[in-house]
């Protein structure tokens, strides 16, 4: 079957950026322990991604007029939104062996975001940063340069297939 541009840029992606046993490790290692204050970590995430990108909020019917991070905080929609992020990456994070299973996963991710809530992709790119920079700021003396490197893959890894997934929308929007 003909592949579409999606499923090329993830083999490219595949070729250039892939994340060796040793990298899955140590991004296994770290995560569970970010996984263990999945809630805490999730909201301080999301928290100071709305603080630094605040048009990001506008897809968020209760707190898009919120300034204040208290009053996020106390948000049931944005610790909802957390939890749900959490969840996602963690099931990325056990399944990075098993490339069908996260192409999958953030497949759907990328469908009901692009279809769905009508999100525009680049804040992803801007949300994984966030992510990556608050959990070296957590955990410090995890935080390696080699799992910088590693976590920078992972990144990389959500964008690419989140984005692939926006463009198969909009080249079959039906599906
Ligand atoms: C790695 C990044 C992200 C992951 C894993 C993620 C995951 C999810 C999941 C699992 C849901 C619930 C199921 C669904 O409706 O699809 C959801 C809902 C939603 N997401 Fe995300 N998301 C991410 C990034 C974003 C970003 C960057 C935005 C906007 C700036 C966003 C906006 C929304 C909205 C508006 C909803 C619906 C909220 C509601 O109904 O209360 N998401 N997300």
């Amino acid at each position: 079957m003909e592949k579409v541009q999606g499923e090329m840029e993830i083999e490219r992606w595949e070729r250039s950026e892939e994340i060796s046993d040793a990298e899955k490790k140590v991004i296994q290692e770290i995560w569970s322990r970010v996984y263990a204050n999945c809630e805490d970590v999730g909201v301080s995430i999301l928290i100071r991604f709305f603080v630094n990108f605040p048009s990001a909020k506008q897809y968020f019917s209760q707190f898009k007029h919120m300034e204040d991070p208290l009053e996020m905080e106390r948000s049931l929609q944005l610790r909802k939104h957390a939890r749900r992020v959490m969840g996602a990456i963690n099931t990325v994070v056990e399944n990075l062996n098993d490339s069908e299973k996260v192409s999958s996963v953030l497949a759907l991710v990328g469908k009901a975001h692009a279809l769905k809530h009508k999100v525009e992709p680049i804040y992803f790119k801007k949300l994984t940063g966030v992510m990556l920079e608050v959990i070296a700021e957590e955990y410090p003396n995890d935080f390696t340069p080699e799992a910088h490197g590693a976590w920078t893959k992972m990144k990389t890894l959500i964008y690419t297939h989140v984005t692939a997934a926006y463009k198969e929308s909009q080249r079959d929007p039906q599906t």
